[in-house]
């Protein structure tokens, strides 16, 4: 045993150093890991050595864990107390004290059920994880929406941090500066224009009819549906990106493993967001992300390949690369490489996601699917194929169904995250004062199934409550008049809303109907035998975007009226 001897009271020295090791990490946030190794190694090595000391082997480790504990210890305790600045907002104590709590219902899936369980529990306004310290709030209002997701008050949080693919290079989704962010926006805003995504109708089309006579060779199998909506969503956002053919679904599989390099990328990209101050230390094991980094590898590859050979149709690339609003982006050659993953996730799974929604509430509900295809069947007679989108849009039982679907089951179940800006002096979200620094959310699968924005039968998939009518007849048969029916429209918030919004929701509509059209109108769809439709929305996995287990089904082709 070695003796100290250091004349003070060397427990006075060791709180002294772990309160001010905790007070740099309060104050400066450091994320590089050799940061972190000087303040919870290195100063308790100095303390040994300050201690003077033969110290034995378990005095040093006895150091090394009493500053480990405290600063624990410090961190709790000012996470816990009245000074807190989100001390009035309610919420659990282990939401209060860590972003664990956040992270652990983030990798079991159910985050968007707990989240809704809580607003139950507290109310409109909850203290949730957060992934920057445990100081995020939760906002089940319609009023906070305005203020978090179109005002300039707040950016994007630390959740987006997964977003940057290396020092420099960010995706259009992580790029925070409004102005910024508006300039690479502007060659997606224009490919994906209201007037630009005609020239996709072809390929929207070709792939509904391959997805079509796909199926149909597999009448009276079972199919998985979830699957087959990933072959139709990826092999679509290949044409419409690069300008490729992934040829999934003539293939009938996964042809390159990119779905399944996707679904993997996305459950840990999903998690890691919980805590990007992770990400530094992972770049040194890059065996711990493999997930996040094949998919980014992949992704790059297509675009690489893409801006290598050229345009030879005006998909997205050719207005990321080609077009004058390409050169008025600033956009750099490695952003353009990063922003190959935004579009193959952001395109292809959140319609595949919602197609799938949309056939598992069909299979639920068969009178529901029985008027969408009598309204299909009068709308396009005689069999026509139902690929006339400006009809489309205008059928107004077919876009209930869609809505209600993504009103259910948004694909981005939980809260996009932002953040009141440090130096704004803080943000009114509705009647609240959030103080600066602080991270907010609205929770869509929340607001979307809140009583007062919806009703009746928020939970119920309903779809006439997006009809025009005097009277309702509600599935239990029940008549009620139009007063007693509620639908808040600015609840309803699937593709987001204000600047960071989705750059593709027209086009994803537009894929919807005629994806959804043309299946009503050409299959019955039955679950399969041994399959419980309960399982479906019991293997949801909420990874910021939906991850889905399989929907089997029977198909049987239908001579459309
Ligand atoms: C039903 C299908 C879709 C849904 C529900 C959906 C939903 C969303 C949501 C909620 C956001 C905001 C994300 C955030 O703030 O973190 C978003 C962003 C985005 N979406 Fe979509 N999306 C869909 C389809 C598409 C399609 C088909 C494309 C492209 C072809 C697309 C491209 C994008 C892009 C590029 C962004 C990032 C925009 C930005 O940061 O400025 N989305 N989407």
């Amino acid at each position: 045993m070695g003796t100290l001897s250091y004349d003070a009271d060397p427990r006075l020295l060791v709180v002294t150093a772990s309160f001010s090791t905790y007070y740099l990490y309060k104050r400066f946030e450091p994320s590089r890991p050799a940061v972190h190794a000087a303040l919870l190694l290195g100063i308790p090595t100095l303390l040994c050595f300050y201690l003077n000391a033969q110290l034995s082997v378990l005095q040093a480790v006895g150091v090394l864990l009493s500053h480990w504990s405290l600063i624990l210890a410090f961190t709790a305790i000012y996470r816990l107390s009245p000074i807190h600045p989100l001390a009035k907002y309610p919420g659990p104590a282990l939401a209060k004290l860590t972003k664990f709590y956040v992270a652990y219902r983030n990798a079991r899936g159910d985050l968007y059920v707990h989240v809704r369980k809580l607003h139950q529990q507290y109310g409109d306004v909850v203290r949730v994880g957060g992934s920057h310290g445990p100081n995020e709030l939760s906002f089940n209002r319609v009023d906070a929406l305005q203020p978090i997701y179109a005002s300039k008050t707040m950016k994007k949080g630390p959740y987006y941090d997964t977003r940057k693919q290396d020092d420099v290079n960010t995706q259009l989704d992580g790029v925070r500066e409004f102005t910024a962010h508006a300039a690479r926006r502007r060659p997606w805003t224009k490919a994906l224009s209201p007037v630009n995504i005609k020239q996709y109708d072809e390929v929207v089309v070709q792939k509904s009819r391959e997805l079509i006579e796909e199926l149909a060779k597999r009448q009276g199998e079972t199919i998985d549906l979830s699957h087959w909506m990933n072959l139709y969503g990826f092999d679509f956002m290949g044409h419409l990106a690069f300008g490729r053919e992934f040829g999934m679904l003539k293939a009938g599989k996964d042809t390159s493993g990119l779905i399944h390099v996707v679904e993997e990328g996305v459950y840990a990209s999903g998690f890691i967001s919980q805590f990007p101050w992770i990400l530094p230390i992972f770049a040194l094991v890059p065996a711990a992300n493999k997930g996040l980094l094949t998919m980014q590898r992949m992704s790059a590859g297509f675009a690489s390949d893409r801006t290598k050979a050229g345009a030879h149709i005006k998909d997205l690339y050719y207005y990321l690369t080609e077009d004058e609003s390409a050169a008025q982006s600033g956009v750099r050659p490695d952003e353009l490489i990063a922003d190959g993953m935004l579009a193959v996730i952001a395109g292809s799974d959140t319609t595949a996601i919602v197609l799938s929604h949309f056939l598992y509430y069909m299979m639920r509900h068969p009178e529901c699917a029985e008027h969408l295809r009598r309204e299909i069947d009068k709308a396009f007679p005689n069999g026509e194929e139902p690929l006339d989108f400006a009809r489309l849009a205008e059928l107004p039982y077919l876009n209930a169904c869609i809505n209600e679907a993504l009103r259910l089951l948004p694909p981005a179940l939980s809260g996009l995250q932002r953040r009141v800006e440090l130096g704004s002096g803080g943000a009114m979200v509705g009647p609240y004062f959030v103080p600066e620094g602080t991270q907010v959310s609205v929770p869509m699968y929340t607001l979307h199934r809140n009583l007062q924005e919806f009703s009746p039968l928020p939970d119920t998939f309903w779809p006439d409550r997006w009809l025009t009518e005097d009277t309702y007849v509600l599935p239990t048969g029940e008549v009620i008049s139009k007063d007693q029916v509620v639908t808040n429209k600015a609840a309803f918030v699937p593709f987001s809303l204000g600047p960071q919004n989705c750059v593709g929701k027209a086009l994803a509509q537009v894929e919807l109907r005629a994806i959804a059209a043309a299946l009503v109108q050409r299959f019955d769809v039955r679950k399969a035998k041994e399959y419980d439709l309960e399982s479906w929305e019991k293997d949801l996995g909420d990874a910021y975007i939906t991850l889905r287990g399989p929907l089997p089904a029977v198909l049987t082709p239908r001579q459309p009226a």
